[in-house]
């Protein structure tokens, strides 16, 4: 299978049971971080792990096989006149911070201020995933996910809002938990028009 993405180029073979063949070099890594954290790779608990290990990580990073602006290529102009805001609330995601690989989990909230067409509403969460399982920092997940819908959309406005926690932050490091990091990233009328932003924020829960 060959992904055609923005980033990198890469190809998989996939075994008889439909799951992906983890190449030896990636097995080799894993094996030798097992050693590194202090346990025997070869005991039989541990065996399979690498493998399991490495096609787990190809799901977590299953962003960088995809663009996720093609996700906003079917728009629909029948909304009956609808031209207010479109929000998603609350949508789940899970990533990882490209500092320490640690998962980061939370929720983001979408809104966008249609022209003259709408997109499928699960395509904004699609969008989301698509930039989420990559290696992030979540400045940069909240302004990719606004400038995807803004460019490829071209609505009146974008509001993305994104709160998560880290687990870097809770399961090592400062080990603080409960705390949430917050990021937004406003464009158009949400950015220019106080009424917009407002009524945006509102909706959100902020
Ligand atoms: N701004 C931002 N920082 C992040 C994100 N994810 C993780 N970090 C932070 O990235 C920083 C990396 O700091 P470093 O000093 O290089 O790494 P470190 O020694 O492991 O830092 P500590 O986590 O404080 O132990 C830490 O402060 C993390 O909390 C993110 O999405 N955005
Ligand atoms: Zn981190």
């Amino acid at each position: 299978m060959v992904f055609p993405i923005a980033h990198i180029h890469y190809e998989d073979e996939i075994d008889e049971s439909g799951k992906v063949v983890v190449p030896d070099e990636v097995l080799d890594a894993i094996k030798t971080l097992i050693r590194w954290t202090g346990d025997d790779p070869s005991r039989e608990g541990l065996l399979d792990t690498p493998r399991r290990v490495g096609r787990a990580w190809r799901e977590y990073c299953a962003g960088y096989a995809e663009d996720p602006s093609l996700h906003l290529s079917r728009t629909f102009e029948e909304v009956g006149g609808y031209h207010e805001l479109v929000l998603l609330k609350d949508i789940p995601f899970q990533s990882h911070c490209e500092h320490h690989m640690a998962p980061i989990i939370g929720k983001a909230s979408i809104a966008y201020m249609p022209t003259d067409r709408v997109v499928g509403i699960s395509k904004l969460a699609r969008v989301l995933h698509g930039f989420a399982r990559r290696l992030q920092v979540q400045e940069r997940l909240t302004a990719e996910v606004a400038n995807c819908i803004w460019d490829n959309l071209k609505p009146e406005g974008v509001a993305v809002v994104i709160e998560a926690q880290h687990g870097c932050m809770t399961g090592r490091g400062v080990k603080v938990h409960g705390v949430n990091m917050v990021t937004s990233k406003l464009l158009g009328c949400f950015l220019d028009d106080t009424r917009s932003r407002k009524e945006v924020m509102s909706l959100m829960g902020y």
